[in-house]
């Protein structure tokens, strides 16, 4: 769809603010829970990429870094389309005339690019079949938390998140779209010895962006010179990407995301829960943290 009709696109109201459903006790638009058969029958390649996250883990900014490296740093190339045409999200299911994530996977040649926001037990079973590589992206669950509140302001496709106060118990309680942060991030750990699985940390890419693309370079079996590589880092850095029309969805019409109310490309800060959270809503959580995390061996870096 051109980007022109795109903008004039109204969407019938039922397809905003949507209606929610579980998939095996995991809330999902009812969108997705009504297509669950075919996304679970979905036929992976032994040649695809996936990127797998938690909602708001820094997804957007991994997807530009493998596509920059793909692309051997042609910054044209990579504004082809939009992020979420380039690689397809295969869960996200939307009515006609938008393409569902489903329909341009199947359409894609290979080698193709995917993202996901499934928690592990969920993902379709071809996927481990297939032996297919996979990046997973974790990043600490106070700033997720902030981020997808204001996501959840902002995109009309998502459920509205109430007020910060409810926001704060609804995640805890694991009540939001893709389920509990904390048995997400567990589960990918817990699978990543398993599988053809590389485990990163948003905090750690925000530190050392070189030395964490490079562990994609390594894991993809990649090799480019040091002036594609400082390239990457420029390009998918957050002020650059910001600006990206083809990354930053400023491109959908208002009617789905609004960034007037809050842009996608927000902070992009490790520790920004400290403007939000209050001593009480930290220790609470931290308590809670404690008691979900307890048994594994996953930790954030708190330090930054
Ligand atoms: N290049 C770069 N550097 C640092 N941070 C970045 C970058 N690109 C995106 N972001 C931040 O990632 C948050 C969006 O997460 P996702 O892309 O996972 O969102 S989504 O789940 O796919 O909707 C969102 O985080 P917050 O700013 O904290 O809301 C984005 O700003």
């Amino acid at each position: 769809m051109s980007l022109e009709k795109m903008n004039d696109l109204q969407l019938d109201d039922k397809y905003l603010e949507p209606e929610t459903k579980e998939v095996n006790g995991i809330l999902m638009t009812k969108m997705i829970s009504d297509n669950w058969d075919n996304i679970w029958n979905f036929q992976a390649r032994p040649d695809d990429l996936l990127i797998a996250t938690y909602a708001k883990a820094g997804t957007t900014w991994t997807q530009e870094i493998v596509d920059m490296i793909q692309n051997d740093g042609d910054v044209q190339k990579c504004q082809r389309a939009n992020t979420f045409d380039r690689q397809p999200f295969i869960e996200w299911t939307l009515p006609p005339p938008l393409n569902s994530g489903l329909d341009l996977a199947n359409q894609m040649p290979s080698p193709r690019t995917l993202k996901t926001h499934l928690p592990v037990q969920l993902l379709p079973p071809s996927f481990w079949k297939e032996n297919a590589k996979i990046i997973y992206v974790a990043r600490n669950a106070k700033d997720c938390l902030v981020s997808y509140y204001h996501f959840s302001r902002m995109n009309k496709m998502v459920p509205d998140p109430g007020t910060w106060e409810e926001y704060v118990e609804t995640f805890k309680a694991g009540r939001v779209l893709w389920g509990s942060w904390h048995d997400h991030v567990k589960g990918w750990w817990k699978a990543k010895d398993q599988h053809r699985i590389l485990y990163l940390f948003y905090e750690d890419m925000k530190e050392d962006p070189r030395r964490e693309i490079q562990k994609i370079l390594k894991f993809l079996e990649k090799d480019i010179s040091e002036e594609v590589l400082n390239k990457i880092i420029y390009h998918t850095s957050f002020d650059v990407m910001k600006q990206n029309p083809m990354a930053n969805y400023t491109t959908l019409p208002t009617s789905i995301m609004d960034h007037s109310i809050s842009p996608f490309m927000r902070k992009g800060m490790p520790g920004d829960w400290k403007n939000y959270f209050t001593v009480a809503q930290n220790e609470e959580f931290d308590k809670d943290y404690q008691k979900k995390m307890k048994g594994s061996t996953l930790t954030f870096r708190t330090e930054i």
